[in-house]
């Protein structure tokens, strides 16, 4: 979904799923799945919430039997960025 949105380049995106071995929400069922996105500083408010809101789509139609979902986003700062690619 974020591959094909106007927002991003694809080759860009990096997904991953870390497991919590360890918790306790405040809701039952006890399970949840959170979501950050970072993304590089720029963005308006408007286009933050309708990632985050596409992401929680997304999940929640995927997960219908999680208890709790939430997503946030986290700006990166682009001045201080740092990247490194291995290849030619
Ligand atoms: O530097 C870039 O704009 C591309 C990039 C990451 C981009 C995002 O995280 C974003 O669009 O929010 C990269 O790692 O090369």
């Amino acid at each position: 979904m974020l591959a094909e949105h106007r927002e991003f380049d694809a080759e860009t995106i990096k997904i991953c799923a870390i497991p919590v071995e360890y918790y306790r929400i405040g809701t039952d069922p006890q399970t949840f799945v959170h979501a950050t996105l970072l993304l590089m500083q720029g963005r308006d408010e408007a286009t933050r919430s309708e990632l985050n809101a596409a992401v929680l789509e997304v999940l929640s139609a995927a997960l219908p039997e999680v208890g709790s979902i939430t997503v946030q986003d986290v700006q990166m700062n682009r001045a201080s960025y740092a990247k490194r690619l291995a290849g030619p």
